[in-house]
């Protein structure tokens, strides 16, 4: 008996009569029953205040205050036990019985044995005294509660700190045997660092009995720590001051604390917006929002607690995802929807919102964890991207991708419902002077005025795409259309309409391919290649021409591939040769020189002619090779001439603009030199007027350079081009060729005359030769003269000669020149080899 817990009774009042009289703060009712009863009768309220006593509770225990709160009458022991046991018995079965041990304010001790009713929310409680058998039954029952409690207790002396005595939970708890326990003093059981505060709280330790308590940091045997929520009472045991402690290990729930405490603070911290709502009949009422959440529709935290998610979202009533938002929050499992909630700005956002339900004991729905992760960037990014990828980013029309699926599209709809479908191919006509000429940038304004005038003049359904360059596309399904050839003169005429861009008024006209659906192709690709070839046989018409796309059209594409695969073996085979046709000067009749001219002997096709294959050689870029030839060819030949005693002459070489902007032109040109052994000056470069005009300043160095070379320069097709002359002097060439086009109708148109005159006096004021190309008859000859005219070249004087036929022409006495006018035709000796008189084709320009 010796170590258990003595409580400090004092019996002295425990037997006294209790005085009449009534009890102060109760009721009628309590008054009437409990008045005037010898034993302690009082009241105690939920919130654990007096509420009514009796006059013998308040002469033994008192003087006694409304509001007292009920520990006070209690011993400390006692408290625990009250706490979880018999209040919250009382509460559920509405009655408990118990010993316990009131405390008068004196001190004095008063064993009870109490019941406790509930009753109106109120416990009502009896205390009858405990006789001497009572005590020591109380005795074993404090041992038994002692021993047997849950939580670790024990009583130390208050001088030495020594335990006095522990319950088996404590020894459990901390790992210490009891007998261990009772060798150490409390400050064993304390980590260093609570040393101090253990000091300072037994310095302050109140008065007797009174209650202390605190959440400390207790050692267990083996070094390991744990919270304890620790409260402590005065007691005497044996006599000597002691106090009782109750340690209630809350490490568990102090780490559950912090849990909490770190998931709430990721709650506050997340990026993504979540809310928890309360699962109600009237909906989804918010019970908490993170502070994203109420960023994200920039509310204020107040104005969103408990209002309804859905009023919240703002999505549309009876909306599809309204009704998402409805079915998902019926659901028993997680779901994930994309929404389009309205900012409080009125703007739409895109959120996925993942619906997590939350579910009561009964299986229903309590709440809800709503996470709404805001996608407006990502999806905004990804529709720009599409945008992207379907349309042209200069213009913004569709671009070819797009067209494709349109195309695709319209050729179902065409085919289920029998209609035609219109391709219409547009190709701006020499669109590359724009850039050259005037830079990229006004080029590129050029074609957004454009597209916005082919945009004008769609209808809805139409589809206006830009390929890419200056190529555009029109898809007319024929359904929604005025009549077709309305719509090409509006194309034709939006895009020759004058566009004023930097304070310059620029025109470029179009040329049109029109494949249709079905006559013309039942795919998209096929269409569209026949609108090409169609768009690419008005180009050759002359351009600013609109041509349907024809059968026999595939014949033309057909042969220019087989020209190109054949091309491209033709030097290694051997195919190609070179003429020479003589050119003469005017007033002496002497031969200055002969143009070199290409040709092309096939062993199937026969001979080709250079209007057949240098366009197919420019395009694909064989001319640079062929070029390279004809120049070494032409340098080696009039070298072997004037190595065979023949007089030296010049022979003029054809330079196409793909082998001008060639860095390596320069080097190659001395190569020729230096490889044949040829003198520079017996060379000459003819360049052709639209080749000069671009990018002048370039083109003034590379002919400086070449001049530096020693070798000749010439402007072909004079006339044909956009010459300017501010330009033109800057040029250092030696020679002006009139183009053979004028010289054909000088005689018989004179505005063709007048500019064969400007010409020839135009180069002489510049200090140029000039010459003529395509003399046939003796008038013209005549007239090319008279006008001051230099030289001539032409079927009149000679056509194209081998070379041997050549050499045997030079080698002849040199002629009179010729006297007079109507002269029928210098006095030269017949060519000794003429070679059949090639077509007259339109003129493109290469080694020909
Ligand atoms: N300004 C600008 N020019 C472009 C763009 N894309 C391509 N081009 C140029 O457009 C020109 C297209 O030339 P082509 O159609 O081959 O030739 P063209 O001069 O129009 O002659 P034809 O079509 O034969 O009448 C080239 O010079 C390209 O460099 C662009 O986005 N902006």
């Amino acid at each position: 008996m010796d170590t258990l817990p003595q409580p400090a009774y004092s019996r002295a009042p425990a037997r006294r009569r209790p005085q009449r009289g009534s009890s102060r703060q109760s009721g009628p009712a309590f008054d009437q029953l409990f008045g005037s009863s010898p034993y302690f009768a009082f009241a105690i309220d939920e919130a654990g205040k007096l509420t009514a006593f009796n006059q013998h509770t308040a002469a033994v225990l008192g003087p006694l205050a409304p509001h007292t709160p009920a520990s006070k009458l209690y011993a400390a022991w006692v408290l625990p036990m009250l706490q979880n046991e018999a209040l919250p018995a009382a509460r559920m079965r509405g009655y408990w019985r118990g010993e316990v041990e009131l405390v008068a304010q004196d001190g004095g001790s008063h064993p009870v044995t109490q019941t406790i009713e509930w009753r109106d929310h109120t416990f009502l409680c009896l205390g009858y005294p405990l006789d001497d058998y009572d005590v020591y039954e109380s005795r074993l029952r404090f041992k038994y509660l002692f021993e047997a409690h849950p939580h670790p207790m024990w009583v130390y002396d208050l001088e030495t700190l020594r335990f006095l005595v522990v319950n088996a939970a404590a020894v459990a708890q901390y790992g210490h045997t009891e007998a261990e326990f009772l060798q150490m003093t409390i400050r064993d059981i304390r980590p260093p660092e609570q040393q101090e505060r253990l000091t300072r709280n037994l310095a302050a330790a109140p008065a007797k009995g009174a209650e202390q308590s605190g959440i400390w940091t207790h050692m267990r045997r083996d070094g390991s720590r744990m919270q304890v929520d620790v409260s402590s009472h005065s007691v005497t045991l044996s006599g000597r001051p002691a106090r009782l402690v109750f340690a209630h290990d809350i490490t568990e729930r102090e780490q559950l604390k912090l849990a909490l405490q770190l998931r709430s603070r990721a709650l506050e911290a997340s990026i993504n917006a979540i809310a928890i709502t309360t699962h109600t009949s009237e909906g989804e009422l918010i019970e908490y929002a993170n502070p994203a959440f109420v960023r994200l529709f920039d509310h204020t935290p107040k104005s969103v607690l408990g209002r309804r998610l859905e009023t919240l979202l703002d999505l549309p009533p009876h909306d599809e995802q309204y009704q998402a938002l409805q079915a998902a929050m019926q659901s028993h499992h997680e779901e994930t929807l994309m929404l389009r909630p309205r900012h409080r700005d009125g703007a739409l956002l895109w959120t996925q919102l993942h619906v997590a339900p939350v579910l009561a004991g009964d299986n229903a729905i309590g709440h809800h964890v709503c996470v709404l992760t805001d996608m407006t960037a990502i999806m905004e990014y990804q529709e720009q991207l599409e945008h992207q990828a379907n349309h042209d980013a200069l213009t913004g029309l569709p671009n070819r991708v797009l067209l494709k699926d349109r195309m695709a599209q319209a050729v179902t709809f065409s085919q289920r419902f029998k209609h035609s479908l219109w391709l219409v191919y547009i190709d701006l006509d020499n669109f590359k002077l724009i850039n050259d000429h005037l830079g990229h940038q006004l080029g590129d304004q050029l074609l957004c005025a454009i597209a916005n005038r082919l945009r004008a003049c769609a209808n809805d359904g139409d589809t206006v795409a830009r390929l890419g360059g200056d190529e555009f596309v029109l898809l007319l399904p024929i359904a929604n259309q005025r009549p077709m050839a309305s719509i090409l003169q509006l194309v034709q005429e939006a895009v020759a309409a004058p566009v004023a861009v930097e304070q310059q008024v620029l025109t470029v006209t179009c040329s049109i391919g029109i494949s249709v659906f079905p006559a013309d192709g039942v795919d998209p690709e096929q269409l569209l290649r026949h609108a090409d070839i169609a768009m690419y046989r008005a180009k050759e018409a002359g351009r600013n021409q609109v041509q349907f796309f024809e059968e026999n059209m595939h014949a033309r594409v057909a042969e220019r591939a087989l020209i190109e695969s054949e091309l491209r073996h033709a030097l290694a085979r051997d195919q190609l040769s070179l003429v020479y046709q003589p050119k003469v000067d005017l007033h002496s009749g002497a031969v200055t020189g002969m143009e070199a001219l290409i040709r092309w002997q096939h062993p199937g096709l026969g001979a080709v002619s250079p209007a057949r294959f240098i366009g197919v050689a420019e395009e694909t870029g064989l001319i640079v090779a062929i070029g390279r030839w004809v120049l070494r060819t032409a340098c080696a030949q009039n070298k072997a001439w004037q190595q065979a005693g023949l007089p030296p002459l010049r022979v003029a070489v054809n330079l196409s603009a793909r082998q001008f902007r060639d860095r390596v032109l320069l080097s190659e040109v001395r190569a020729a030199l230096e490889d044949s052994g040829l003198d520079a000056r017996y060379l000459e470069l003819e360049l052709t007027e639209s080749l000069m005009m671009h990018n002048v300043e370039e083109v003034v160095t590379v002919i400086e350079s070449l001049k530096q070379l020693g070798v000749a320069l010439s402007i072909d097709d004079f006339g044909t081009g956009y010459s300017s002359l501010a330009y033109l002097k800057q040029f250092p060439v030696d020679y002006l060729k009139i183009d053979q086009s004028f010289t054909r109708e000088m005689l018989t148109e004179p505005k063709v005359a007048a500019i064969v005159r400007s010409v020839i006096a135009l180069g002489h004021i510049l200090g140029f030769k000039v010459i003529a190309e395509g003399v046939e008859t003796g008038e013209e000859l005549h007239y090319l003269r008279l006008h001051q005219c230099d030289e001539m070249q032409g079927y009149y004087y000679s056509r194209p000669l081998t070379a041997e036929a050549f050499a045997a022409f030079i080698s002849r006495p040199a002629p009179a020149a010729p006297a007079s006018a109507g002269a029928a035709r210098p006095a030269a000796p017949a060519p000794a080899h003429t070679p059949a008189p090639p077509p007259r084709p339109a003129r493109r320009h290469g080694p020909t």
